[in-house]
């Protein structure tokens, strides 16, 4: 759990993803015009852009669930062609998805483990193989904890009784379990008040400070600028600026995205 590196192999470069140059086109529509965009362990990258910038193709292509035309994606310096969801997710990296991809009648501790339950193997003449309940509650609890929101549920609460900031938390709170290098959010507190949208913020952070990648997409620029440690900047399919967020100003952000003058990618 956490941020092992998957069998120890030696890193080839310093950033955990690096895509280059990605192409991709919907028929006539050209989502991805060359987009780049790379990420260190333990760094929060904001991904920001007008309506139809191509963040969300961009974030898809790398957590595996839409192929590119064209271009590099690489893990560890690695070039890698990612065949699905699974095999990012082998890869190490987890996405939070917009839907949250939670079921509402179980609990927050079977949620935590969706598809990829525990199984004690019961033995010969004995009980059959079951679901291991007791490691499930015990992990799920420390990965709450783990990112300091042990307190806002119980895991035996089921989903459907939780507010949709919980929700939120507890499904950021399982990729973080299972991400072994990186965590992809597509606007993770767009449907929520300022409370729970703190909540999740200081989870994300959390997150990157046990040395996970994170890359959240968001539109709320002022909170990217405080939150993430740099700002990949899209525009017409292709990322125009990649910077520091504390070298960035609301005005430089709005402006490079809106067709102004790009800043040299850093
Ligand atoms: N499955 C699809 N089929 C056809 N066109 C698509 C598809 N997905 C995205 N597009 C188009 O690709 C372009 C980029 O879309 P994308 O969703 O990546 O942008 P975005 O920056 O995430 O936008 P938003 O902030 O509005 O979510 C848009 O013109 C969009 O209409």
């Amino acid at each position: 759990m956490g941020t092992e590196q998957p069998d120890a192999a030696p890193r080839k470069s310093e950033f955990v993803i690096e895509a280059t140059d990605i192409v991709k086109r919907y028929g006539h529509v050209q989502a991805l015009g060359g987009a780049s965009l790379q990420v260190r362990p333990g760094e929060v990258l904001a991904l920001v852009g007008d309506n139809g910038a191509g963040k969300s193709t961009l974030a898809k292509i790398i957590c595996g669930a839409v192929a590119p035309d064209s271009g590099t994606l690489a893990f560890w310096g690695e070039p890698t062609t990612v065949t699905s969801i699974r095999h990012a997710q082998e890869l190490g990296v987890e996405t939070v998805y917009q839907d949250l991809a939670l079921a509402p009648d179980l609990t927050v501790a079977e949620n935590m483990f969706l598809g990829r339950e525990p199984i004690n193997p019961g033995w010969f003449g004995g009980h059959p193989a079951r679901l291991d309940r007791r490691h499930m509650r015990a992990k799920a609890e420390e990965a709450l904890r783990g990112i300091g929101i042990s307190t806002l549920t119980s895991v035996d609460r089921t989903v459907r009784d939780l507010s949709g900031g919980q929700r939120q938390a507890i499904a950021v709170a399982r990729a973080v379990m299972w991400a072994k290098a990186a965590i992809i959010m597509d606007e993770p507190t767009a449907a929520l008040g300022t409370r729970q949208t703190g909540i999740v913020y200081d989870s994300i952070r959390s997150a990157a400070t046990r040395g996970l990648a994170v890359i959240v997409i968001s539109h709320d620029i002022p909170k990217m600028l405080s939150l993430a440690d740099r700002i990949a900047i899209m525009r017409q399919g292709r990322t125009i600026s990649n910077t520091e967020a504390r070298q960035m100003t609301l005005t430089d952000v709005v402006t490079l995205m809106l067709g102004g003058k790009a800043t040299e990618a850093a």
